[in-house]
């Protein structure tokens, strides 16, 4: 197997009395794209700073490309994109990314930079003038001018639009697929689950679940089940065996084939075990219609993972959070 990228191994940061990563332990081999993900405060832009040799470990240790991210030399092939940019005002798009590409022994084209992450039509504004999605679009593509094995970018469509936030993802893929290993972080769930192979989630400074995205998900397999009841059977489904939260749709909400009737209510229920809760229901004799199971979403499967009272919360199918399923590492 190949020399990891990045490696941390028992790592603590501490800023004062915060404990920012608490014990973390990373391997990333070369060619991964991984999205690392948590609320605020979780830990992340320092786990990045540490690989960057912005910052050092109070305890452990950061190796990237298998030396000290602190010496220059370790750092020839990395770009980033930190959360906040601050561009030249008054040069020009294509100036800075010649001038950031002076830097670099094999850099891409100006023309190639700015076909790639649709900027052609601003090569010639001064940075100063553009729209801050637009300077978010250049300052992730500053990141990529010097071809770089490895790619950190904190929040990096933050601000952009629809059609913004596409553009850039597909840069990232086709700069993933030439090769390169990519890391982001990112608090829009949909972007981890367009780009990212491989999902860390961060906590409280600690790696609460690290694997592949079905196996994040799989690690709190609460399914969705949807169903119209009478209104006055609500109370019996939510006592059924296994049924979590239960939420009521408005009256007229889409979802079900026909909308729920004057004295019907159609429910979800979160459930760990949706085979079970719907023989419950069947066995109770409630009339019910429009039965629909869906799969939990990353965003539910990222709340359970990182609310405060996750580790004391029962757990589906007999697990908990912190207990590893097949091919995933949980530390917690
Ligand atoms: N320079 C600093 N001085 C003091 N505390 C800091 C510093 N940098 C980070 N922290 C604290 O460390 C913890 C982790 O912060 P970090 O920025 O790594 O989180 P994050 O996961 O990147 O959050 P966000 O999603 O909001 O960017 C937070 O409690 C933060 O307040």
């Amino acid at each position: 197997m190949s020399a990891p990228v990045v490696e941390l191994a028992g790592v603590t940061r501490r800023f004062g009395p915060v404990v920012a990563l608490d014990d973390v332990s990373l391997s990333i081999r070369p060619g991964e794209l991984v999205g690392l993900l948590g609320p605020n405060g979780a830990g992340k832009t320092t786990l990045l700073s540490l690989v960057s040799g912005l910052r050092k470990p109070d305890a452990g240790t950061v190796r990237l490309f298998g030396g000290d991210p602190r010496d220059a030399a370790s750092r020839l092939a990395l770009g980033t994109t930190p959360q906040e940019t601050g561009l030249p005002q008054t040069l020009r798009v294509s100036e800075v990314i010649a001038l950031v590409a002076g830097h670099y022994p094999d850099p891409m084209t100006t023309a190639e930079v700015l076909e790639r992450f649709g900027l052609e039509g601003l090569a010639r504004r001064q940075t100063g003038g553009l729209s801050g999605g637009q300077k978010r679009r250049l300052a992730v593509a500053l990141a990529l001018v010097g071809r770089p094995r490895l790619v950190l970018l904190d929040e990096p469509t933050t601000g952009l639009d629809v059609e913004a936030r596409h553009i850039l993802w597909q840069a990232l893929r086709d700069y993933h697929a030439d090769g390169a290993t990519v890391v982001l972080t990112s608090h829009y769930l949909e972007e981890v689950e367009a780009l990212a192979r491989r999902v860390v989630v961060v906590g409280q400074g600690r790696v609460l679940a690290d694997g592949d995205l079905p196996s994040v998900l799989a690690l709190v397999a609460r399914r969705r089940v949807l169903v119209t009841v009478p209104a006055a059977a609500r109370a019996t489904v939510a006592a059924l065996p296994g049924a979590g939260d239960v939420e009521a749709q408005p009256p007229g909400a889409g979802g079900a084939a026909e909308p729920a009737g004057h004295d019907e209510v159609r429910l979800t229920v979160l459930a760990a075990d949706a085979d079970a809760l719907v023989r419950g229901l069947v066995g109770t004799g409630v009339p019910f219609r429009d039965l629909e199971v869906r799969g939990a979403s990353l965003e539910e499967a990222f709340l359970t993972l990182t609310a405060p009272d996750a580790a004391a919360r029962p757990a589906p199918h007999g697990t908990r959070p912190g207990v590893a399923a097949d091919d995933l590492e949980v530390t917690r």
